[in-house]
């Protein structure tokens, strides 16, 4: 599954209509029977009335369709046009006409007192507004008919979209509906994961249309994979039953500082839930006796300090040549001889990967360019903070173009990206993108960003490729979280429950 720009879906329907000969006509008449299809497999109807509101596109001949075949099958359905009839073009003209023929009654949304009226006799809604046509604000009758829809609080399905939202950044100019549930024909549209799609997306539900996924290749797109639970279950290392610590391999977490304490602790044990032989961990010298006694199963290691801070000389003491992957960054501050151990670190023969994780993105920063003559695999954790730090640019800026921020910076100096945030995104030094399509605002806590680290550090220290290790740790523990979140809130989750409940969603992917 990929998430698609408009222009990215519009070739595959155009190759789809021309090149394999599937009229565009039949391909409306297939979508609109695979989403009733759809919305009786996931029970979003109801016997009592539906409401289908139409717009002058596609997306609304998409609507007459699901409405006559609803009708069809006994449902009692009214369909609303939201635009002159004479405003309709193509197939979406085509079925309006199948409609008229058929005797069926299409009624003119283009009054506000009467169509209050009408959508309110009815139990769920359907939205064939606007779909990937959609462009700037909005205009004639949606203008009112789309804030009345969200204003009713009734149930509402959007067909492809939530009309309002655009396909291709997530923006919403005026409005959007506030849909329950989404029915996105073929591929998600990439919009559905930028801004503040999710706010308006519902249940996102992925229809298949008979547009072939596989046409993506065949068309050399490139566009980020949806991280799917079956991509995960193939990334999860492999635990043979014969296998000891050496096999499941020694990481090392370098962090902490005066400040700092929790920090290095919350991926130290991350790593310890997740599988990895032996962890170690590196902190300032002052913050062993808060360590001890936390997590016995943790190989801790003091580092000299000053004003707090650890020194180059205090990590370097320690032998690294057993240590496949290094995280460096959780707790660990600012200061000026930080910079001494990043630059170490990328030196340091040894461990292979080095994931760079809050405070240590500060530190790294100068040395990216010098990341590709090392050789080393250097991963960089940024959420939205952090990566306007790295790209100098803003927050604002970040998060209105996600997706070529992230895929710029794993390119421009050769390094994974791992950009964090509500839908999570991996880029890689040859161009490819996996977008996390999970999230849970269970992990808006301090804490969740360093246990986050640690199952990376897991996962490729037990030789996990870095792309998949980044997608999988993202995915566990979104995953988690949202399923903690069902029994004890949102409010109440911590970044712990997270770390000792990991396991029991990786016992159902692994049996
Ligand atoms: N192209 C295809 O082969 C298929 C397309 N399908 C459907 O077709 C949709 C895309 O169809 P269209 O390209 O016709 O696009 P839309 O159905 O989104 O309609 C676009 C039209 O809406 C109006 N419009 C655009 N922006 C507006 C605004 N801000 N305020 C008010 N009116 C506005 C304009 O008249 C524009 O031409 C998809 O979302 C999907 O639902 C499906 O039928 C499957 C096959
Ligand atoms: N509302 C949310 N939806 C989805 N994921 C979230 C949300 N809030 C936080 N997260 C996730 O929690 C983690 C927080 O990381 P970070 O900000 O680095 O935290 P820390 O305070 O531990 O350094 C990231 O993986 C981020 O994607
Ligand atoms: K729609």
């Amino acid at each position: 599954m990929y998430a698609l720009t408009t222009a990215q879906m519009q070739a595959l329907e155009r190759y789809t209509i021309e090149t394999i000969g599937i009229d565009g006509g039949t391909l409306m008449e297939i979508a609109g029977n695979a989403v009733v299809m759809a919305l009786r497999e996931h029970e979003l109807l109801t016997h009592e009335r539906i409401a289908i509101v139409c717009g002058t596109g596609n997306n609304g001949g998409d609507g007459f369709v699901i409405a006559r075949r609803l009708i069809d099958l006994g449902y009692d359905v009214r369909i609303g046009l939201a635009v002159e009839e004479q405003q309709l073009r193509g197939d979406a003209k085509t079925q309006y006409h199948i409609l008229k023929r058929r005797g069926i009654p299409v009624t003119l949304l283009i009054e506000e007192v009467q169509t209050t009226a009408w959508l309110a006799s009815c139990a769920v809604l359907i939205d064939c507004l606007l779909g990937t046509g959609a462009s700037g604000a909005l205009r004639g009758h949606m203008t009112w008919l789309i804030p009345l829809i969200n204003a009713l609080e009734k149930m509402v399905v959007a067909i492809d979209l939530p009309s309002g939202l655009h396909a291709n950044s997530g923006e919403v100019v005026d409005a959007a509906i506030e849909a329950d549930y989404t029915l996105t024909l073929a591929q998600p549209k990439i919009g559905c994961y930028l801004q503040q799609a999710s706010h308006y997306i519902g249940e996102l539900i992925v229809v298949d249309i008979s547009v072939p996924e596989t046409l993506v290749d065949t068309l050399h797109m490139t566009a980020p994979t949806i991280v799917t639970p079956a991509l995960v279950k193939a990334a999860l290392p492999a635990r043979p039953l014969d296998g000891h610590k050496g096999t499941f391999g020694h990481g090392a977490v370098i962090g902490g500082s005066q400040h700092y304490v929790g920090a290095p602790l919350y991926s130290a044990k991350a790593v310890f839930h997740s599988g990895i032989g032996l962890i170690s961990l590196i902190v300032p010298e002052g913050l062993m006796p808060s360590m001890m006694l936390q997590a016995p199963e943790v190989l801790l290691k003091s580092a000299a300090s000053e004003d707090g801070y650890m020194t180059k000389e205090g990590v370097a003491l320690h032998d690294f040549t057993k240590i496949r992957a290094v995280a460096f960054g959780p707790g660990l501050g600012r200061a000026a001889q930080l910079q001494e151990v990043a630059a170490w670190l990328l030196a340091l023969e040894g461990p292979e990967t080095i994931i760079v994780d809050a405070d240590g993105l500060y530190m790294m920063k100068p040395l990216l360019q010098h990341v590709r003559a090392t050789g080393k695999c250097v991963i960089l954790t940024p959420h939205p903070g952090e990566m306007a730090m790295l790209c100098d640019t803003t927050i604002a800026e970040i998060e209105q173009h996600r997706f070529s921020y992230a895929r710029d910076l794993a390119q421009k100096f050769g390094v994974y990206v791992l950009l964090k945030g509500h839908r999570s995104i991996v880029a890689t030094p040859d161009g490819a993108q996996w977008l996390i399509p999970i999230g849970s605002s269970a992990l808006g806590k301090g804490g969740s960003g360093d246990v986050l680290t640690g199952l990376i550090l897991s996962f490729v220290t037990q030789r996990v490729p870095a792309e998949q290790a980044l997608y999988t740790a993202a995915y566990l523990q979104a995953e988690t979280a949202e399923k903690l979140a069902a029994q004890h809130s949102h409010y109440s989750v911590t970044p712990e429950m997270v770390v000792t409940h990991l396991g029991q969603l990786i016992a159902c992917f692994v049996k």
